[in-house]
């Protein structure tokens, strides 16, 4: 069986990397691509890089069938696309940020611009779209908020060990984007000559992705969020994160232990994996993968976990396919096992 699949903003990255993603996928097929300006040309017309697509034609909404919908549109406008689609009975895969939080209000300040939910009644039943924590929930679900790109790459660094209570919660995560992590659209500030041979932090301290890391967290002790500082980098790479994440040690704990007890909490993983050397952003570049590496600082009574990933990888596009596959029932790592592209 072929499922169908359909992409609402397949013009932006992320949309265009589920596209590329999707051409070799052994069970489901891309017959449905939206895009705002771009409606009537041909998606392989559109972009050379999906010139395999060479009859399929954008459009301003989903007409043919489907059985999946994947939404790349910017955040905030994305739930009231995908609305009509869970309601139809497909299932849908949100990229964007709309479904992720869901503390009362947390939507309208982080993510809305202080306007109201678009679907609120769906809001409860979205499932975070991380498998490495919720997997079975995924599969069960018809909607699924996928996770952002520094929170997929923060929660696979601790979630291991928060969730066996080896560290205090208190949490530093130091992360670095490549610049696609900003879009297609992201405009001024972020042309080469403005982007090369530079690296700054931004939003410190009220970076959207700061209330997701911690409620995920949280729910990893019982709701109990931790204390998390997140600061993001912009780096003048073009694509991955990485994330240096940071915090003391609640007990006395070897690095052999900790290697165990990560290696055991990712054992059924198909993507993210635990090594044993400092992990490269190019390691996972154009992958579904997530490599993480945990080290116990014992002079200073800390654990610091080095984490990297693609942002449109693991941190997007294919992290929805990989949501997709299960919420299919197929394969977890179908049309995903790919070599990185390096160097
Ligand atoms: N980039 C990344 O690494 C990641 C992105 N995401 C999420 O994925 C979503 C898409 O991000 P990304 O692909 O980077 O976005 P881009 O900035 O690459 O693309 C956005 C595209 O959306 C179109 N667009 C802008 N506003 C609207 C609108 N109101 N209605 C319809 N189309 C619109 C624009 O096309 P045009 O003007 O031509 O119509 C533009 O090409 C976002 O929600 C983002 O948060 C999630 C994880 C990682
Ligand atoms: C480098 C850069 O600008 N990155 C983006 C995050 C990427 C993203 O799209 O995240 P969401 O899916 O949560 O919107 C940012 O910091 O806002």
């Amino acid at each position: 069986m072929t499922y169908r699949v359909g992409i609402i903003n397949v013009t932006g990255y992320a949309g265009m990397e589920a596209a590329r993603l999707l051409w070799n996928h052994p069970a489901a097929r891309l017959v449905a691509a939206t895009g705002r300006s771009l409606a009537g040309q041909r998606l392989g017309e559109a972009f050379p890089s999906l010139g395999l697509y060479e009859d399929l034609p954008i459009t301003e909404t989903i007409e043919a069938d489907v059985d999946v919908v994947f939404s790349s549109l910017p955040t905030a406008e994305s739930a009231k696309a995908c609305a009509p689609f869970v309601r139809a009975g497909v299932k849908v895969i949100d990229i964007a940020a709309d479904f992720r939080l869901k503390a009362p209000g947390a939507f309208e300040q982080w993510m809305g611009g202080g306007q109201p939910h678009p679907a609120p009644d769906l809001l409860p039943e979205a499932v975070y779209g991380l498998p490495e924590l919720n997997r079975d929930r995924i599969a069960a679900a018809r909607l699924v908020a996928n996770p952002g790109c520094y929170p997929a790459a923060a929660i696979l660094a601790l979630a291991p060990a928060v969730r066996a209570g080896i560290i205090e919660p208190t949490i530093v995560v130091d992360a670095k984007s490549g610049i696609s992590g900003a879009g297609r659209g992201s405009g001024g500030g972020f042309g080469y000559s403005e982007v090369n041979e530079d690296v700054s932090a931004y939003k410190i301290a009220n970076h959207n992705h700061q209330p997701e890391i911690a409620q995920e967290l949280g729910a990893l002790r019982g709701g109990e969020e931790p204390r998390v500082t997140f600061v993001p980098h912009l780096v003048p790479m073009t694509r991955g994160i990485h994330a240096t994440c940071y915090a003391p040690l609640a007990r006395e704990i070897t690095q052999a232990e900790v290697l165990d007890l990560y290696r055991d909490f990712y054992h059924a993983a198909p993507f993210t994996s635990v090594s044993t050397v400092p992990p490269h952003t190019k390691h996972t570049l154009g992958t579904n993968r997530c490599i993480v590496h945990p080290v116990v600082d014992a002079r200073n009574g800390m654990l610091v976990v080095a984490s990297v990933l693609d942002n449109l990888g693991k941190g997007a596009a294919g992290q929805a396919i990989e949501n997709m596959n299960l919420m299919l029932g197929i394969d977890q790592a179908a049309g995903l096992q790919l070599p990185a592209v390096y160097p």
